[in-house]
């Protein structure tokens, strides 16, 4: 499956000066292919969140369209585009993202129960497995360091087994070691086919890319031959 945005933009409502608007995201197109990994680099503020938001059909672009597939997400009713998202889509979030009431299997598995009603209890045993979480499978949330909270992150979604993955940082506060192990994981899952996007400020994950897109002040910039048909138009 494919994601695409077509000249996608988003303003914000801020006081600057003359301005009323802030630009968070100028017009930008790309394409996330199934079976790819794209990594999407840039620094603080250069608007990175507010695209991958968009992309994950959670904010409504000002202008431009996002397709699944064939279908508009932005044209969808909210009831028809939050099924949709639930089961195609999978957002890895920057941040803390546990139910502290759960264990960490019971967190992994979560998504999967509310969506499906049927706990994907081998996917998520291997992922847990793949992200070195295995041993931590009855501990609380609270008795977890930051690290292993964001690989339970990951683990959940990708339990999930969504068709596009878009992971917001997901290295963020992991060491080198599990660094590698979470991309391995992200890689793992586009080489089964999902589409990845991974935005990273950490120039390693290039090493792990199909495409890299660089962004500042809300546009892709640079020309790295891997941007190839990524941003821009397509073909
Ligand atoms: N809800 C909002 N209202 C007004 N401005 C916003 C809002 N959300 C984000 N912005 C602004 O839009 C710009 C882009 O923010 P965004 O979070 O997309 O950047 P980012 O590249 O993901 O940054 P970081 O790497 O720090 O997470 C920033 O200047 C931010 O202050």
């Amino acid at each position: 499956m494919e994601l695409r945005a077509e000249n996608i933009s988003r303003r914000y409502f801020r006081k600057r000066g003359e301005a009323n608007f802030f630009e968070a995201v100028r017009p930008v197109s790309l394409i996330l292919r199934g079976g790819e990994m794209t990594v999407l680099k840039g620094r603080s503020g250069s608007g990175k969140t507010t695209l991958l938001h968009m992309l994950a059909g959670l904010l409504n672009p000002s202008e431009g369209k996002v397709y699944l597939g064939e279908t508009d997400l932005y044209a969808l009713e909210d009831k028809e585009l939050s099924r949709l998202r639930n089961k195609k889509i999978g957002v890895i979030p920057q941040g803390r993202s546990a139910v502290d009431t759960l264990t960490v299997y019971e967190n992994i598995l979560l998504p999967g129960m509310l969506y499906t009603g049927t706990p994907r209890t081998k996917t998520a045993e291997c992922w847990m497995e793949a992200l070195g979480i295995a041993e931590l499978r009855d501990a609380m949330p609270a008795e977890l360091s930051g690290g292993e909270l964001r690989r339970m992150a990951i683990a959940r979604t990708l339990t999930t087994d969504p068709d596009v993955i878009l992971a917001d940082e997901p290295t963020g506060d992991l060491d080198n070691e599990n660094t590698e192990i979470v991309l391995n994981a992200l890689k793992q899952a586009a080489k089964a086919g999902k589409a990845v996007l991974v935005v990273s400020h950490e120039d390693d994950v290039e090493d792990y890319a199909d495409h890299v897109i660089r962004m500042d002040a809300g546009c892709f910039i640079g020309d790295d031959s891997k941007m190839q048909q990524t941003a821009g138009a397509d073909e």
